[in-house]
This record gives C-alpha cells, structure tokens and sequence, in this order.
C-alpha cells in the first residue's frame, strides 16, 4: 500500500471528484459517512460527542460527521473554532446542513473554549492534510485544553497540528489522539516513533479515492499489508526435496550467549530452510547440538568466541551473521575475512553490525555484496552518525541503502525496509511485546530462511520483518505483552505461516 504526501493526497481528491463526476461536498460525505461507521463500531452508541471544527475541509468532515452522528442517535454538540470568514465552500455547504435542534457553538476566544469531563467523547477536526503552518493562538489554546480535559479523542484524518510528511515545528501545538481514523491510506507521520503520543491507534478508513490516480503516483514510501505479503510467499513444490530450500549458515553466539544462536537457528529452521549449519565457539557445542538437533553444528577454533569462518564456505546460499558473536579483534577479522571472500548474500546483525560500523576498513568492503543489515535504532546510528529526529532518521535510511546498494531492516514499531533504489517499505504487524531480549536474533533466522528459499533480499526482508510481527501478534492471544519473550514468537512463526497460505477472507 502507497504512502502519499499531502500534496499528492489533495491531487488524488480532485482526480476522484473529475472521474466520478461528484462534487467535492459528495466526497466529504463519503468521507464523514466513513468516519462515522468507523467511530460507532469503536465506541458504543448513545454516547455523548462534542465535535471541534475547523475552517477547512477537515472542519467541514467534522460538520457532516455531527450531522450523521445525531442522525444515528448520539448526543452531538459541535463547535465552530477561529475566525469562519475564510472557511471553505464545503464547510459552508455542511453548516446550511446541519439541522435546527444542532445548534453550533462558537469559539472565537480563550474564554469559550468549554471545560470537559473525563468521560466525554472528542472529534478532532480542526485541521487535517491541510495544515500549513504550526498551530498558534487560539487555534493551539483549544488543543491544549482538550489535550488536558482527559476525555477521549478521535481525530478525522490525522491528529490536527501534525505535519503530515515532514517535521512540525516545535512550536505548534498538536492533538493527542486516543485513535486516528484516516481516509483511503496511512500518513507518513503515523509510521513514526516520535508521533506515538499524538497519533495513538489509527485505522485506515477507504472513501473510494481514484486507483487510477494513486497507482501512477509516485512515492518512496509504502506500508507492507497482508495482501501484498500472501503475494509474495511461493508455496512448496509437490516433488521437492530439502536441497530446494537453500542451505544456511549462521555464525552466531559467544561464551555467556549461546541463546542467541539457539534463537537464531530455531527461527531459521522454522522458517522453511532446507539445511542449517550453524558456526559456534566451541563452549557452544553441546548446548547447539542439544537445543537444535535439527541444525549441523560446527565448531570454532576458539573456545569463546568467532574467529574463523568454516572451510567450504562458498557451498552455502546464504549466511547469517551476528547475534551473540561480540566485539573482540578475532571476530573483527573473521567478518572483515567473510566481507572480503563472500559472494553470498549476507544478514548481518548485532555485534557484526556495530564491529562494521566501527571500522572505515570493513565498511569499505560493503560495496558491490548482497547485504541485508537488520540494526535497532541505536545500531543503526553508529552505522550512519546521530540522527536528529524520525525524518532525518529516514533520509539515512534511504541513502545509506543508496550508497551500499544494500537493504537494511531498522527495528522498530513499524519496521522500517530501505532498498537500494531508495524506497522504505514500513511494516504493519508485531506488537510492544516483542521488546525483550532475543527477538533480534529471531529475525535474523527468518531471513536467513527466506533468502535461502531464493526469495529476493527484499522479499525476504519484507516477508520475514512481517511474519516475525505476525507471530508476536499470535502470541499475544496466548501470552499477552509483559510475560512474551522471544520463544514464543518461534512457537507461533508454524501458526504465522498458516495464517499466511490461508486464503484471504
Ligand atoms: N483529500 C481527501 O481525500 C479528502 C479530504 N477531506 C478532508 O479534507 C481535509 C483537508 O482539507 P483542507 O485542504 O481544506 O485543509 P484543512 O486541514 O481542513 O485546513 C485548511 C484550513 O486551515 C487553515 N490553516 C492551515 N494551517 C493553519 C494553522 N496552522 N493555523 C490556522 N489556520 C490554518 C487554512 O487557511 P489559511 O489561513 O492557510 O488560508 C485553511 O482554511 C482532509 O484532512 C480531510 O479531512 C475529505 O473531506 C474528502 C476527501
Ligand atoms: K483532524
């Protein structure tokens, strides 16, 4: 699913208005319809619902959206915010609608804006894509006092305030939404960490914006859905045999982190690989060869630590590398070694990421391989230098992918895939519970499988980032947030594949 800015959304508007041959009131109609049917599934009816609306368009939904509320049965009182001598012709044409006994209030100062209780119910339709400047004055006052009243608010679009595409400034005020219903797709914002106060839960709302216009738009930007996912997974061949299905290798653990590569080969092995081989110190023998009887287990000169690459190496489709291996100089010269020798395709993680970015000398081996670097946040910025915020973020995503022509899963709440052609695909499934120890390693298994299996590396990113969110969520129904811990998504990546290769509803 396309990301597009609010540029490209305001131009998706008219070319569905031009198509159809509608009005734009018509559109915000569907828009408001849309909205409500998504506020009375979320929130049970009868309830009481005061609506904050602005002088543009998202003002305008607001004042449709009373209308339709009130229609259904809820008790609705709408307000008019800021000066009205600019509105728009829609928010014009939705005032006339609104019916007698739904008399708006006012706010054209300070001392109207109305105290709330707890229990009230909000719809933020101050501003939507629209915004163009930071939220001041009365407009800012407004969204302080609700953001303080404790009452729930849902916000029409996007939280009003908030930049859609680029950084607010600093000094606009900004709702704080409880949930976010936001119409035909997600906004860039929404993907970010920094917006997680502002943007709470948010759902996708279709009102029927032209395909046409939105599959010819361009953008570097997309949310992976579950619909592009069952796309990509190929499914296994009657008369196929394990040498199908990639031999891996994984270079992984280190005295005192043997689990690390136990996860890593367990999540590996339960991502469809045909063989696993699975390089460890020799004080992990026995715990490998216990823990995974199902891989082959070589051992490292050294006792604890990495500091050789297995002979024969080049029989292998793909290696991964990293969980659990440290940061000593014997492990530093096995991956600057298996940078210089190897022509596979490499996912490179952990301590194998921060001894690469800790070094000009490793670093400049990086061009012209099959990498796939799957760093958290803080890895990530010793790869590229301190980010200033989310956006800046993103931009060395994309051009450090650029750069290396390499890919590079960054961890996080929406897992973000940059590709060599610049683009970021950002993932939608996984849950808080997956913040604990050891889930890293798991999703260096799964890619390694994958890239195996002779998925593409962006596939395999894509896939694997997905299905690793998707058994966490899984998990979540047995296990709940706080006890999850990264064996429980190996238990349910088997009930994730599942999901995956059952047909769509
Ligand atoms: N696209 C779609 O698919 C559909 C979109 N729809 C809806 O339309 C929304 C977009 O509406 P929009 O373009 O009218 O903009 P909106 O956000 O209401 O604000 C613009 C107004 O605010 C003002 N203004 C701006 N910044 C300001 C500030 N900081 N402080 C103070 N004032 C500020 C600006 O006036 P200005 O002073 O700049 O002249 C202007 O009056 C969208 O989010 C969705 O809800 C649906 O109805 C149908 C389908
Ligand atoms: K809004």
């Amino acid at each position: 699913m396309k990301i597009l800015s609010a540029a490209q959304t305001r131009q998706a508007d008219a070319c569905t208005i031009q198509e159809e041959g509608i009005s734009s009131t018509d559109l915000m109609e569907r828009a408001a319809k849309a909205f409500t049917g998504w506020f009375e599934n979320k929130f049970q009816s009868g309830t009481e619902v005061h609506v904050f609306c602005g002088p543009g368009n998202n003002g305008g939904d607001g004042l449709a959206v009373s209308r339709l509320l009130h229609e259904r049965g809820h008790r609705v009182q709408p307000y008019l915010v800021g000066d009205l001598s600019k509105a728009s012709d829609d928010f014009n044409a939705n005032l006339k609608r609104l019916p007698q006994e739904l008399q708006p209030i006012r706010v054209q100062d300070a001392a109207a804006i109305p105290a709330l209780s707890k229990s009230a119910f909000i719809v933020d339709a101050l501003f939507g894509t629209g915004l163009n400047r930071p939220v001041t004055g009365l407009y800012a006052q407004v969204i302080n006092s609700l953001n303080s009243s404790g009452a729930t608010i849902a916000s029409v679009d996007i939280p009003s305030g908030l930049y859609t595409d680029s950084q607010t400034p600093e000094e606009g005020a900004i709702i704080r939404a409880h949930c976010t219903a936001t119409f035909e797709l997600p906004k860039l914002a929404f993907l970010l960490p920094q917006h997680e106060q502002f943007v709470g839960e948010w759902h996708v709302v279709p009102i029927g914006l032209s395909e046409e216009f939105i599959l010819g738009a361009p953008t570097n930007f997309f949310c992976t859905t579950q619909e592009d996912i069952q796309q990509l997974l190929k499914p296994r061949r009657k008369f196929s045999h394990k040498g199908m299905y990639g031999h891996a290798l994984l270079l992984c653990g280190g005295y005192g982190k043997m689990g690390a590569a136990v996860l890593a080969a367990r999540a590996c092995l339960r991502s469809g690989v045909g063989l696993l081989t699975v390089q460890v110190p020799q004080a992990g023998y026995s715990i490998l060869q216990t823990a995974v009887p199902e891989a082959m287990t070589l051992t490292d000169k050294n006792r604890r630590h990495l500091s050789e690459l297995p002979q024969g190496v080049e029989k292998y489709d793909v290696i991964g590398v990293g969980p659990g291996i440290g940061t000593e100089r014997v492990t530093k010269t096995a991956i600057g070694q298996l940078l210089a020798t190897s022509s596979h395709p490499l996912v490179i993680d952990a301590d194998a990421i921060n001894l690469i970015a800790a070094s000009e000398k490793l670093k400049a081996q990086l061009y012209k391989k099959k990498l796939i670097f799957t760093p958290h946040p803080k890895e990530f910025e010793r790869l590229v230098g301190k980010v200033k915020n989310d956006y800046d973020r993103l931009q060395h995503l994309r051009e450090f992918c650029m750069e290396y022509k390499c890919y590079v899963a960054l961890k996080g709440s929406h897992t973000a895939i940059g590709t060599p052609e610049g683009k970021v695909y950002f993932n939608t499934t996984g849950n808080p519970g997956m913040a604990t120890g050891g889930t890293g390693d798991v999703l260096t298994g799964i890619i390694t499988a994958l890239v195996g299996q002779q998925y593409t590396l962006e596939e395999a990113c894509r896939l694997g980032v997905y299905v690793h969110g998707l058994a966490a969520d899984l998990a979540l129904q047995t296990v709940g947030e706080i006890a999850m811990t990264a064996s429980d998504v190996i238990d349910h990546l088997p009930r994730a594949f599942l999901h995956l290769t059952q047909p769509m509803p």
